[in-house]
C-alpha cells in the first residue's frame, strides 16, 4: 500500500510538482499542533487553578494567546492552501490518469485491446483517481501520526491498561474492516463484464447508430429488459455484500463504542487519578476522546485507502500489459519510409487465431503481391478477409508464419530488432469500418500528416481524387458537436482521401465500398485502379466484378487460401472463384 501511494505521488509530482508538496506539508504542519494545544490547554487550566489576584495574570494571558495563535493556524491559516492544492491536484490527476490509460491503450497489440478481459481490466484501471490515492494516503498518515502523539501523551500519563484495549478493539475493527472493504471490491470486479454489457444495452438504446433498427425492430422494449435483469441483479449481489460486510462490523465497533464510553465515564477511577492536577485532567479527557473518536476514522480512511489499492493494481496491471513487439501500430503505418516500394508482399504459412476462440480465423496462408500488382481479396463472409488485411497492416501479429515486406521481415519481433529498415514501407488503408471523426474537414483528411494540415491544395487535391465534392475544409463535420452529417458514400470519400494524402508504397482498401451506391461504387473501383497504379495494392471485395479487374485474385474460404490467380485462370479452374462469379453474374443477369 505504501508503494501504491508512493507511485500516485511521484506520478503527479512529475507533472506538477508545488500542488504535490503543498499538500503534504500543509497536511503534515497540522500534525503537531494538535499535541501542542493539548499542552497549552494543560498549562492553562494550571495556571488559572494556581492563580490569585495579589499574583500577575500575565502568564495565564500568553498560554491563552499561544493557544489562540495555534487555533488560528489550525483552521484558517491553512485552510485556503489544502483547498487550493487539493483543487489543482484533482484537476492534473484526472488529466494524467487519463492520459496514460490511452497511452497505453494505443501501444497495445489490437487483438489485446479487444479482449474482453483487457476490456475488464481498462474498466477498472478508469476507476482509479490518482488526487484520490493521495490525498487519502496522506489523509491517513496524518491520522496516523496524530494517533501515536495521543497514545504517546496517554502512555505517559501511565494509562496503557486503558490503551491496550482500546487499540484491540481497534485493530479486530480494521481487520474486519479490511475484510469487508477487500470482499466488496471483489464483488466490483467480478461485475465489471455485467457492468460493460449493460453499458453496451444502453448506448444501444441511446446512440445514434443503432436507434434506426432498434425503433424499426422494435428491439428497445428487450433491451430495456435485459438491462434491468443485469441491473437487479447487480443490485441485490451489492446489498447482500453491503449487509453481511456491515454485519460483520457490528461486533468490533460495539466493544470500542463500549470501551470508549467505560473509559470515559471511568475517567476518574483510572490508576494515578489522584495526584493529577485539573489540567492533567482536562488533557487526559481530551486526549482520550481524541483518540476514541479518531480511531474509528483511521479505520474507515484505512478501508478508502484499501478499496483505492485494490483499483490501484488493476491500472498498474493494465499499464504493465505487455505491448505490441512490432513497434507502436497505430503510428507504425506513419512511421514507415517509402524506399521499398518494390519490395512486394510475402506471406509464408501465416496463421492467425484470436484470443479465446479455438478455431484459426486464417490457417497456413501462403501468397505473394509483386511489386506494382494490385491484387484483390475475396471470399464469402467470415473467411477471414478483414483479419488478414489487420495483419498486413500490422495491428495483429501472426500466430504462426511471417509477413515480409520486399524481403523485409515485418513480423513484431523482426521489426523489434530491426526497425529502421522495417519502416521502409508506408501504408495507407481505407477500412470497412473507416473512421468518421467528428473535427473540421480538412482534419479528417490531414489529422495523420500534421505538417500537410495547412497544405489546401493537397488537401484538396485528395478529396477531390476521392470524388468528394462539398468544398469548406474548415467545415466541422458531425452534428453532435453542431456540424454538417456527411452522407456515408461521402463519409467513405473522406476516408478514401484520408489515404491518398499519405502516399503510401501498398494500399488495402477493405471493402469502403459498402456505403455506396452501384455508380459511386464503380466509381469509388476506377478511383482504387487509378491511384493505385504502379503501386502494390490489396482490395478486399465481394464484388467480383471489381476483382476481375485486378492483377491477381484471391480467394479465401474458412480461413484457408483455396485458389489464386488472374481472373481468367481462376475461371478456368472452375473452382469457388468461378462458382462465385457466375453466382453474382446471374443475378446482374436476371438468369
Ligand atoms: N475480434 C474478433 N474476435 C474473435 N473472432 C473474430 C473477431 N473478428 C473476426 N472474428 C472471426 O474470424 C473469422 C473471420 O472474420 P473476418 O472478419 O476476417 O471475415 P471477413 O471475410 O472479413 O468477413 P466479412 O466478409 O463478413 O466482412 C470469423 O469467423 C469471425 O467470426
Amino acid at each position: 500500500m505504501i508503494r501504491c501511494f508512493l507511485q500516485a505521488a511521484s506520478i503527479l509530482y512529475q507533472v506538477e510538482k508545488r500542488p504535490v508538496v503543498v499538500l503534504a506539508a500543509a497536511m503534515l504542519t497540522i500534525v503537531p499542533v494538535l499535541p501542542a494545544e493539548l499542552w497549552l490547554m494543560k498549562e492553562l487550566i494550571n495556571r488559572i487553578q494556581g492563580w490569585n489576584p495579589s499574583l500577575s495574570s500575565y502568564p495565564i494571558l500568553t498560554a491563552a494567546a499561544w493557544l489562540a495563535a495555534l487555533m488560528l493556524v489550525n483552521n484558517i491559516g491553512l485552510g485556503v492552501p489544502i483547498p487550493m492544492a487539493l483543487t489543482r491536484i484533482n484537476e492534473i490527476g484526472a488529466l494524467e490518469h487519463q492520459r496514460l490509460v490511452l497511452e497505453k491503450t494505443s501501444r497495445l497489440p489490437l487483438q489485446s485491446v479487444e479482449a474482453p478481459s483487457v476490456k475488464d481490466i481498462r474498466e477498472r484501471a478508469l476507476l482509479v483517481s490518482l488526487h484520490e490515492v493521495y490525498s487519502t494516503g496522506l489523509q491517513w498518515i496524518q491520522q496516523l501520526i496524530q494517533a501515536a502523539l495521543l497514545v504517546s501523551i496517554l502512555l505517559a500519563f501511565g494509562q496503557w491498561i486503558p490503551l491496550a484495549a482500546v487499540i484491540g478493539a481497534t485493530v479486530l475493527l480494521s481487520i474486519v474492516t479490511g475484510k469487508s472493504v477487500r470482499s466488496l471490491e471483489k464483488l466490483s470486479r467480478s461485475q465489471t463484464p455485467d457492468q460493460r454489457l449493460m453499458d453496451h444495452y444502453a448506448g444501444l438504446m441511446t446512440g445514434k447508430e443503432a436507434a434506426k433498427e432498434i425503433r424499426l425492430f422494435g428491439h428497445a422494449p428487450e433491451l430495456e429488459k435485459r438491462w434491468r435483469g443485469l441491473y437487479e441483479r447487480q443490485s441485490r449481489d451489492r446489498r447482500t455484500a453491503v449487509r453481511v460486510s456491515e454485519l460483520r462490523k457490528l461486533g468490533p465497533e460495539l466493544l470500542l463504542a463500549l470501551l470508549s464510553g467505560l473509559l470515559l465515564a471511568l475517567l476518574v477511577l483510572l490508576p494515578g487519578a489522584r495526584t493529577f492536577t485539573a489540567g492533567d485532567f482536562a488533557v487526559l479527557f481530551m486526549t482520550m476522546s481524541m483518540l476514541l473518536a479518531k480511531l474509528p476514522d483511521i479505520v474507515r480512511t484505512g478501508g478508502s485507502f484499501q478499496k483505492l489499492y485494490m483499483r490501484w493494481e488493476d491500472f498498474r496491471t493494465y499499464l504493465e500489459l505487455e505491448e505490441d513487439a512490432s513497434e507502436e501500430n497505430a503510428g507504425r503505418a506513419e512511421a514507415c519510409g517509402r524506399s521499398a516500394a518494390g519490395g512486394g508482399l510475402r506471406l509464408s504459412d501465416v496463421s492467425f487465431r484470436y484470443p479465446g476462440v479455438d478455431r484459426k480465423a486464417l490457417d497456413g496462408i501462403r501468397m505473394t503481391i509483386p511489386p506494382g500488382c494490385r491484387a484483390a481479396l475475396v471470399g464469402e463472409n467470415g473467411s477471414g478477409k478483414s483479419t488478414l488485411v489487420k495483419l498486413l497492416a500490422g495491428f495483429y501479429q501472426p500466430s504462426e508464419g511471417g509477413i515480409d515486406w520486399g524481403g523485409l521481415p515485418a513480423s513484431g519481433l523482426e521489426l523489434d530488432r530491426e526497425p529502421e529498415r522495417a519502416r521502409n514501407v508506408k501504408l495507407a488503408a481505407v477500412f470497412q469500418d473507416f473512421s468518421q471523426l467528428h473535427v473540421r474537414l480538412r482534419e479528417n483528411v490531414a489529422l495523420g500528416q500534421l505538417a500537410e494540415l495547412h497544405n489546401d491544395p493537397a488537401i484538396e487535391a485528395a478529396l477531390r481524387s476521392a470524388g468528394y465534392r462539398k468544398s469548406g475544409l474548415d467545415t466541422q463535420l458531425g452534428t453532435a458537436f453542431g456540424g454538417i452529417e456527411p452522407s456515408g458514400g461521402e463519409w467513405q470519400k473522406i476516408a478514401t482521401a484520408r489515404a491518398l494524402m499519405r502516399d503510401a508504397d501498398f494500399v488495402f482498401f477493405d471493402e469502403p465500398t459498402a456505403a455506396l451506391d452501384p455508380q459511386a461504387e464503380r466509381e469509388a473501383f476506377e478511383l482504387f485502379m487509378k491511384v493505385t497504379e504502379g503501386k502494390s495494392a490489396l482490395l478486399v471485395t465481394h464484388r467480383l466484378g471489381a476483382a476481375k479487374q485486378a492483377d491477381l485474385v484471391f480467394v479465401l474460404r474458412q480461413g484457408k487460401l483455396v485458389e489464386q490467380g488472374t481472373h481468367e485462370e481462376l475461371m478456368r479452374m472452375n473452382g469457388e472463384y468461378s462458382r462465385m462469379y457466375r453466382t453474382q453474374a446471374s443475378w446482374y443477369s436476371g438468369d
